[in-house]
């Protein structure tokens, strides 16, 4: 890792990088100086793409199918941080920061990557303030999300945090717009095992199941296996903001 394929149905490297949300906006010239950087990798799910501590070799956007990245608790639990899929970057702070990955990835599903040399990503950037710029808001806009699940772990209930999980989901699985609710009936597939997505929300397997039978007891989603259908967005927002 990471090896090289050229067989991608995206065709180019720079092709693929516009369905990739942090390079959508770039000017042309700057996404073809980024795409030197970069190679198509793909993994067979269960791959490990690295562990936590190892050497940062570069930083990795997924255009098909969902990478964990983890951390291990003093008891030797794994704990999910996030799941990206399509169109996500992640261990982008590692290019920038310290030299090793600060936890480890592996790949749930067969997954199409791209992955950025560290060192070639870091010329390319010296020479191009647009880069630096794209770069930076995509940090900025990671630490957003940290801060927003540092406070829903430390301030909100799981109920409050499975609902906003919920809205999140649909949110990126449909495109409505930043800050709009989903239309009722939406339904979103849980993309991760029961004790990944526990963990990722801070919960233990047993208190998130009863956290989404709470939320169907009230008729605020409907559970089908790993289908849930969100009968009444407006509620889950209430739940989710901790109103209710
Ligand atoms: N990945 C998943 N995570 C959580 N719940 C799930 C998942 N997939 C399906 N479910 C459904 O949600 C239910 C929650 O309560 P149970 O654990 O009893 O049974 C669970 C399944 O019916």
């Amino acid at each position: 890792m990471p090896e090289n394929d050229t067989n991608s149905s995206f065709g180019s490297v720079e092709s693929a990088m516009a369905a990739v949300d942090l390079f959508s906006e770039l000017e042309p010239e700057a996404r073809s100086r980024m795409a030197a950087a970069a190679s198509f990798v793909r993994v067979p799910a269960r791959t490990q793409l690295f562990e936590a501590g190892s050497e940062a070799l570069g930083f990795y956007a997924v255009l098909e199918g969902r990478v964990r990245l983890y951390q291990m608790s003093p008891t030797g639990k794994e704990h999910t941080i996030h799941a990206p899929g399509p169109g996500d970057v992640f261990a982008e702070a590692a290019v920038f920061k310290g030299r090793n990955y600060p936890a480890s990835a592996q790949a749930l599903e067969d997954s199409l990557l791209l992955f950025f040399d560290r060192h070639k990503l870091r010329r390319a950037i010296a020479a191009d303030p647009d880069l630096a710029f794209a770069m930076l808001g995509l940090l900025a806009q990671r630490m957003r999300l940290l801060v927003n699940k540092l406070e829903a772990v430390t301030l909100k209930e799981v109920p409050a945090r499975l609902a906003g999980h919920l809205l999140l989901l649909a949110a990126s699985q449909q495109t409505e717009q930043d800050g709009e609710l989903p239309e009722p009936a939406t339904t979103v597939t849980l993309n991760l095992a029961k004790g990944h997505l526990a963990t990722l929300l801070g919960a233990t397997p047993e208190t998130l199941s009863r956290a989404l039978k709470s939320l169907a007891s009230q008729e605020l989603i409907e559970i089908k296996g790993r289908r849930i259908t969100l009968l009444d967005p407006e509620g889950l927002e209430e739940v989710a903001e901790g109103l209710v």
